[in-house]
Parts: structure tokens; sequence; C-alpha cells
């Protein structure tokens, strides 16, 4: 009333929302983000001596912070090594590198007790303890125990026939939307091709989600509870990962996890008392079961682990392998000829040779260089040690940034172009050891063999079965891609036709 009387018009005043939010906004979340400023300094012991940026060491980490939160983390971590050097700090007590010394010093310093780099908290932030989640070595040792033989190259080869047998279903997919259109976007295609591949191998039952024509909810959920747990650990204690606890579990998605997990679980139990008509790994690892320490819940659990590690990182390679060559036409030129060379057509595609492949697999090894599908290499907690000449003390945390080593330009020539021939030719001066994308040591990849299986077959069948062309929008793969824990890949827009034989 008071404002009418104050305007000639004798109107009410416009309501400026902006306007007035802004004292609002200004007393709640400036003391909110000053509180969870204050909350997340370190607690914990700090490195000390080591460089890191001004906004990471002095400001909470907020630059890291920023990073992972919009999906740059493997670029950012590449950008600290190239402006600090070989070791440099994100946090005030934590450390990243880039060396394949430092590697070695991480991951491979064995499993004795005090000399051992476990894995730290935010792995328990994933999901119940399993061979991926589990800091106890000894616990660890008797799931690998279990798991491990199956897995050996050798025992993969009576795999084979399998996964070519999961290709020729992608293949019939695709030629069937061929009839319709010749411009298809592979990534939904070849991340089922994954899940059905991985569940087809490891419990002897596809899920189907190529037939079905899209994934299972909870076989996506992986890369979403791993951007969760990033959130949780880099905002420890500041009240954000509580407050997003809450607003996913009653105001946006009750129980989604919940239900992902029993449904993931329903299907490996029922896959262990199901009959099964061939040996797959379930098959396998069931026989020697009696001989384990673990029950049957607990080796139920270590499948579904297991499973859902392969998922994402398959498809995140197979997508970068195919973007790699059909943009460098040399490359995919030199690939055709080499495997129309060893095989008559795509039904003559084995796995015997295709291992034996030169040009295919310095394909893939390329592009697991340029674009590792696990970008920053597991966080471990140090137990007081030196990591390439450095003393990290004990309680303090450290990776290697996979991204950032594969890019070293201490170890590879023009280490962002796609150089096949680094893998091929006799005189080529990069340091191969250093490209390392399913780790080292005793917790790098269980299923290293399976997965370079997978690609080898899915690649050469692919590559024989059509002439492709990258119509996407794309320029740049890496920098257009976002990462949390695996990537987000960009679209993998091609043009097809079916090869004639
Ligand atoms: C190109 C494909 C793949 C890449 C590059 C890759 C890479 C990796 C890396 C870097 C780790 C260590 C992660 C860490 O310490 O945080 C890892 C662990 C693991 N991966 Fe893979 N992976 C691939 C495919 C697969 C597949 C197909 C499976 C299963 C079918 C799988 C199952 C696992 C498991 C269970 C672990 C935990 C091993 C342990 O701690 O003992 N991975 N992988």
């Amino acid at each position: 009333m008071v404002f009418a009387m104050a305007l000639p018009s004798g109107q009410m005043p416009e309501f400026h929302p902006t306007i007035m939010s802004l004292p609002v906004m200004a007393i709640v979340l400036v003391p909110w983000i000053l509180i969870i400023l204050i909350k997340t300094l370190p607690k914990g012991p700090t490195i000390k001596g080591v460089p890191g940026s001004f906004f990471d060491l002095f400001c909470c980490g907020a630059g890291t912070k920023y990073h992972f939160v919009f999906g740059k983390s493997a670029h950012y971590f590449h950008s600290l090594h190239q402006s600090y050097g070989n070791i440099a700090r994100f946090a005030p007590g934590q450390a990243t590198t880039n060396t394949l010394k430092g590697l070695r010093n991480i991951y491979g310093a064995g499993t004795g007790k005090g000399s051992a780099f476990l894995k730290t908290s935010f792995y328990k932030g994933i999901s119940r303890r399993n061979i991926f989640t589990a800091s106890d070595p000894v616990y660890h040792a008797t799931v690998r125990k279990l798991f491990g033989p199956s897995m050996t190259p050798g025992a993969m080869q009576a795999h084979g026939n399998v996964i070519l047998e999961c290709t020729q279903r992608l293949h019939g997919v695709i030629n069937a939307t061929l009839e319709k259109t010749r411009t298809i976007s592979l990534n939904r295609l070849l991340y089922c091709h994954s899940v059905d591949t991985v569940s087809e191998v490891l419990l002897g039952k596809s899920l189907g989600c190529l037939k079905r024509g899209k994934p299972y909810f909870w076989t996506e959920q992986l890369s979403r509870i791993f951007f969760w747990a990033t959130i949780r650990e880099q905002f420890a204690g500041s009240g954000v990962p509580t407050l997003i606890k809450l607003m996913l579990r009653y105001l946006i998605r009750k129980g989604v996890r919940s239900r992902a997990e029993q449904a993931r679980m329903r299907l490996i139990n029922e896959q262990l008392i199901a009959p099964h008509n061939r040996r797959d790994i379930m098959v396998e690892v069931m026989e020697r079961a009696n001989t384990s320490e673990l029950d049957v819940p607990e080796i139920a659990e270590n499948f579904s682990a297991i499973m859902l590690a392969g998922f994402h990182t398959t498809q995140n390679a197979l997508c970068a392998t195919i973007y790699f060559v059909l943009t460098h036409p040399e490359a995919n030129a030199r690939l055709v000829a080499e495997l129309q060379a060893a095989f008559a057509s795509p039904d003559d595609v084995s796995g015997h040779v295709a291992e034996g492949l030169p040009y295919l697999n310095a394909v893939i090894t390329e592009s697991l260089r340029l674009y590792p599908p696990v970008p920053l290499g597991g966080p471990r907690v140090s137990p007081g040690a030196y990591v390439d000449g450095t003393y990290i003390p004990a309680g303090t945390e450290i990776c290697t940034s996979l991204f950032a080593l594969h890019h070293n330009p201490e170890y590879f020539n023009e280490p962002y172009e796609f150089i096949p021939e680094r893998w091929t030719e006799p005189g080529s001066t990069d340091k191969k050891e250093a490209v390392q994308p399913f780790l080292v040591g005793s917790r790098s990849c269980v299923a290293k063999y399976f997965a370079k299986q997978m690609m080898q077959l899915t690649l050469a069948s692919f590559f024989m079965e059509y002439e492709a062309e990258y119509v996407g929008p794309v320029k740049d793969w890496q920098r257009e891609s976002r990462c949390y824990a695996f990537w987000e890949v960009p679209d993998l827009k091609l043009k097809l036709q079916r090869r004639q034989y």
C-alpha cells in the first residue's frame, strides 16, 4: 500500500526477482560457501616441497574441484605437470606424477605391510567391499587367486568364438540399420556390445542389450556412481555430500541405486544356480570356489564388480580407436590392407591370427595411449616412501595420471599425434613401457587380456566388414570428451557401407 501511494500511476511496483533475490542469495549462500571452504581445508598431513597451483594449495583445492566437477580433470592434471614438473600437488595433501618411475614406485610397490600404497577411501564410496574397492591386501589377494586364473591369456583363448558371436550380433544390428540409413552413431551400439560380451564371457549369459536396442538402467549406473564418489571425495566434510545424498534419496530418484544393485545381484544369483551350456568364467570360478575362503554372496559381489568394470572401459576404447583410425586415412588404409591379407572375409576373423597382427595391435595400443579409458590412475595412500625421488609422507595421497604419463614428451615424440608406427617401426625412440593403460602391479586390471582380445576381435571384424567415414562434429576427440573416472565419449557418427567379398 505504501508503495502504491508512492507511484504516480498508483500501480504496485514491478517485482524483480533477481534484484530481490540477490541479498537473499548473499545471506544464504555466502556463509555456506565460506563454511564449505573452511570445512574442506585439509585436515590430514600435507606434502611439503612439491609445487602446485595457488588455487589448489591455498584455496582448498579449488582448481581441482572445479575441473573435477566439469569433467576436465585429466586435462587439468596434465596441465599441472606441464607447469610444475613431474610431481605436482593438486591439493595440500594430494599429488600426481607423470613418470614411469613414479608409476612403478606407487603401483608396483608390492603388498607388504608398511610398503604398499593402498587404495584410498575414495573406493569405499563406490560400493561394498570387492576386488575393485577393497584396500585390504589379504582380502584382495584371496579374490585375485579365485578369479585370476580364468583371465590369463591362455584361459581367455577359450572365449574367442563367443566374442566373435557377439561381434556378429553387433553387425546384425548395424546391417539392419543400414537398410534405412547409411549414417549411424555407434556409441550406444558399442556400449550394448560391451555389456553383452562381458556378461556372456563372464556369466555365460548375454544381457541382450543389442537385441533390446538399449542398455539396462543398472548397467549405466557406474559412471554416475564414480561421479558422485568423486564429488564426495572432493567436498568431504563440507556438508555437500550429505546434501546431495538427501537430494538424491528423497527428492529426485528414490532408491535408484539400491534397485540397480538388486537387479544386478538378481542376475548373478540366477546365473549361479542356472545350468551353463559352456565353460564360461563363472563355471571355472565356481569349480575353484570350494578351495577359497570366500562365501557365495561374496563371490557374487565380486562377479558384479568385475562385470561393471568392463562395460565403460571397453566401449571407451573401441569408440576412440575407430575415431582415430577413421580420421587418419593412411592408418585406415594400412590397417585394412593388413586385415585383408590375413583374412579372406569377416567370417574368417580368428583370435589366434588377430593377436599376432602388428598394425592392428599398434592402432589399439596407440589409441589406449592417447585416450586411456581410466585417465587418472587410481588414488593411493602413501606408506611414507619416495616416489620418483620425492618423499611422499605417510597418509598423504598420490596417483599417476595415466593421461599425463602417456602424453609426457620425455617419452614420446609428437605426444599428441596418433602415430601407430611408433609401435611397429624398429627405429622408434619412444619409451614403450610408459604406456600402461591397465596400470601395473597387484592392482592392475585383472581382465587386461580379456579387454585386449575383445578389442582385437571387434575391431578386426568391424574394419573387415565396413568401409567407414567419420562424419561427426568432433575435431579433437580428447578435448571434447568429459572425464569422470572414465570418459564421456563424443558422438561417433559414421557413414558406413558393407564391403563386398
Ligand atoms: C580397455 C579396457 C580396460 C582398461 C583400459 C582397464 C583399465 C583398468 C585400470 C587402469 C584399472 C586399475 C584401476 C584402479 O586402480 O583404480 C583396472 C582395474 C580393474 N579392471 Fe580394468 N580395464 C579395462 C577393461 C576391463 C574389463 C573388460 C574388465 C572386466 C571384465 C575389467 C575389470 C577390472 C577389475 C575387476 C579391476 C580391479 C582389479 C583389482 O584391483 O585387482 N577391466 N582396469
